[in-house]
């Protein structure tokens, strides 16, 4: 997947997503996500696969192994860039995702690389203490699931930009660091909780930034992109 920014197509309908991308040629990345997915199923992925679109589909797989490896033999046939579990699946869900990749792959296609979610960006320290019941850190956990998702041979993650480093350290550069929880210094956290601008998330070694609402909601979603791109990559 190239490294522009990730556009969320968060819509509720292929219509608004094809509007919306009138502003945007083939060379941008998108996320197709459960909204999205579930309205438009399967088409909707071809047709921004036909328009040349690099796509992110961020379905969060999380079911038994068996489950999980048959749906991503599926979903292999789609021909996406990339595509995600949660991590607290488990390493044997996630092996067994990668098989399903695997033999879903079948000539002429490329393997999407396989991401796990860590923790979601919409979670906070007091959570994962409270809900999760969890003893250690946010980071402590995000960087356990991290390593289970390498061990299980996993691409990389999907994790916040505060995480980024540590995860870079411990899984390597090439370890795939996509963060959402974009936002611009001004920008509202929404129900985000582990927000950062797109200068901090390259200079905290993120290799993907997924933008939805700071694109999607402005009055005008090119300038918007190309102001966050430019942050992003360090030339302005
Ligand atoms: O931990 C996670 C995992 C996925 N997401 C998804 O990214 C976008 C973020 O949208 P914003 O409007 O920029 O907040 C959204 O599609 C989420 O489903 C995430 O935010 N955090």
């Amino acid at each position: 997947m190239k490294t522009a920014p990730i556009i969320a197509l968060d819509f509720d309908s292929a219509e608004k997503t094809f509007e919306f991308l009138k502003a945007f040629e083939g060379d941008v990345n998108v996320k197709v996500g459960m909204q999205l997915y579930y309205k438009e199923g399967p088409a909707i992925v071809a047709r921004l696969k036909e328009l040349g679109y690099d796509i992110f589909l961020d379905l969060k797989l999380h079911d038994i192994p068996n489950t999980v490896q048959s749906a991503m033999e599926v979903l292999a046939g789609f021909g996406v860039d990339l595509i995600n579990v949660h991590a607290a699946g488990g390493k044997t869900m996630m092996e067994a995702a990668l098989e399903g990749l695997d033999k879903g792959t079948t000539s002429g296609l490329v393997r999407p690389s396989l991401i796990g979610v860590t923790q979601l960006t919409s979670t906070d320290e007091q959570q994962v203490r409270s809900e999760q019941l969890i003893d250690g850190s946010l980071q402590d956990s995000v960087l356990h699931y991290a390593k289970l998702t390498k061990d299980a041979g996993l691409d990389g993650v999907v994790c916040s930009v505060h995480e980024a480093a540590v995860i870079s350290h411990v899984c390597g550069n090439e370890f795939f660091k996509v963060t959402p929880g974009i936002r611009l210094a001004d920008g509202g956290m929404h129900d985000q909780k582990r927000i950062a601008t797109p200068e901090e998330a390259r200079l905290a070694g993120s290799t993907h930034i997924v933008v939805g609402r700071a694109i999607t909601g402005a009055a005008d979603p090119r300038a918007a992109y190309e102001h966050i791109n430019s942050r992003w990559k360090g030339t302005k």
